[in-house]
């Protein structure tokens, strides 16, 4: 640290410390400072190294990243009818006590909670998903922040009236020193191989959708969402800070991100955002209805103009907008959705896009949008509740996290939460991947089989070769 800065930090830290000591009161401090730049993923690995549990989130379009190490404090709640409810409260009261020294207001730094939320609440959960309650949150002891190139170090320290100065000061200092250093060993070289791969039942999923194209034949059910789990088994423990940057290296155009809970890792490079709120403006994507991607531009241009044109994925799609059209129109105003959706390329896959936008009502914020968004026909169905029951009845996995949101806010009311696809829940050396269609009365067990496998794509080949 340089030495004024050092100055304003431990008269921070001084401050910070009397002021819970003359209210009796455990308070979070939280110090931000600019820096110059240092790479990310060697903060992750030094995070590893110091035992911290590890948070990580890329924005779409790269210019936005957060690293975080370890939990200074934790938002967790597990009831399920009031879950957005109960942690927005906790984190209101967390930051109306909060001492913060953050001459930047950038968005992402100081207190940011990252975070997410379980698919269904009401679904029994398995070990699979020991490690992930129901909702989670953890604003990070240490944060790196990447905006526009600018790199920003916030401290979060949960300070309690025992602590004593001396050893705090030790304690963030030799933390911050390990953290932000550059200099040690390369990422590690040994290449990540899939030694073992195991599709979980895969014929009986063909056999659910069968039955879930004959349910909405019969009733008011028009479209239901189901997923798929693969089981991989590598040669050895996956290093998550490799495989977050070879995601963000080849996934254009999705969120990238991975959170850590006791050694397990949830990580991913989804195309879909669920909403993003700036002060009063916020945004949503209606993402439903895919198709491969060419081999040759003539090709790849005729596929899409197909999907474009197909009343199948059109109609995936449009139980998407219109249920996300209406609930904008519940919390926000001046909600506007184009008449058309786009077609979106990515890696493997394009998929039919349509961007919403809206300003925000005064009385509402990102946990009600996100209460009423969640979760959207692009993940669960349309009518919500019955689709709800049928996965809950039918689906043989336990998606734990996968298909739920994930993502951040800060102090300023800043935010933006994605949908978890195209992820993978890493456990050491073995890993599930989860992939999931929509499906609508026309739907063909055999083609719906043959989307997961391109969705599942980018996941297999960062996590190693066959
Ligand atoms: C369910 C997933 O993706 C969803 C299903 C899609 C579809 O069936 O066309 C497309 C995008 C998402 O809405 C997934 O990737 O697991
Ligand atoms: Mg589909």
């Amino acid at each position: 640290m340089m030495e004024v800065k050092e100055k304003q930090f431990t008269a921070e830290l001084e401050a910070a410390l009397e002021s819970v000591q003359t209210d009796q009161k455990d308070k979070l401090f939280s110090y931000t400072e600019k820096i110059n730049q240092v790479n990310l993923y060697r903060f992750l690995e030094k995070a590893a190294q110091l035992a911290f549990p590890r948070t990580f989130w890329s924005s779409a379009n790269e210019d936005f990243q957060m690293a975080g190490a370890g939990h200074a404090f934790e938002l967790s709640a597990e009831v399920s009818g009031s879950r957005y409810d109960q942690v927005e409260q906790d984190w209101n009261a967390l930051l109306s006590d909060a001492i913060i020294y953050n001459p930047y207001h950038t968005s992402g730094t100081g207190v940011v909670a990252l975070g997410g939320f379980s698919f269904d609440p009401l679904k029994p959960r398995t070990a699979l998903w020991r490690n992930f309650p129901s909702s989670h949150f953890s604003i990070p002891n240490y944060i790196l922040t990447q905006i526009d190139g600018d790199y920003y170090f916030t401290i979060n320290r949960f300070i309690s009236y025992e602590d004593s100065y001396a050893s705090l000061l030790e304690e963030l200092q030799n933390n911050r020193q390990t953290l932000l250093d550059n200099r040690g060993q390369q990422n590690d070289t040994s290449v990540l191989r899939i030694q073992h791969k195991k599709e979980i039942a895969p014929d009986q999923w063909k056999k659910t959708i069968k039955k879930a194209t004959d349910v909405m034949k019969n009733t008011s059910i028009d479209k239901i969402v189901l997923a798929r789990e693969v089981r991989l088994h590598f040669n050895q423990a996956a290093n998550i800070s490799d495989i977050l940057k070879r995601l963000v290296d080849t996934q254009s155009n999705s969120y990238v991100f991975g959170y850590e809970m006791g050694g397990d890792c949830f990580i991913g490079a989804t195309p879909e955002r669920l909403v993003k709120v700036k002060d009063d403006e916020v945004l949503s994507t209606c993402l439903a209805g895919t198709a491969p991607r060419g081999t040759t531009v003539e090709e790849d241009e005729q596929i899409a103009s197909n999907l474009f044109e197909d009343p199948k994925n059109r109609k995936e799609h449009n139980y998407v907008v219109q249920m996300i059209r209406s609930t904008m129109e519940t919390y926000c105003s001046e909600v506007s959705v184009p008449d058309e959706p786009v077609v979106h390329q990515y890696k493997t896959l394009q998929h039919l896009y349509t961007p919403v936008r809206a300003k925000l009502k005064k009385e509402h914020g990102i946990f009600s949008i996100i209460s009423g968004l969640h979760p959207t026909p692009a993940v669960g169905g349309t009518p919500r509740q019955d689709a709800l029951a049928f996965i809950r009845d039918k689906e043989l996995l336990d998606r734990g996290w996968y298909g739920a949101p994930i993502g951040w806010m800060d102090s300023n009311n800043h935010g933006e939460f994605a949908v978890a696809l195209r992820s993978a829940l890493i456990q050491k050396d073995e890993a599930s991947l989860f992939a999931g269609c929509g499906i609508v009365e026309d739907s063909i067990p055999e083609s719906e089989y043959e989307e997961t496998k391109i969705k599942l794509m980018p996941m297999l080949s960062v996590l190693g070769v066959d």
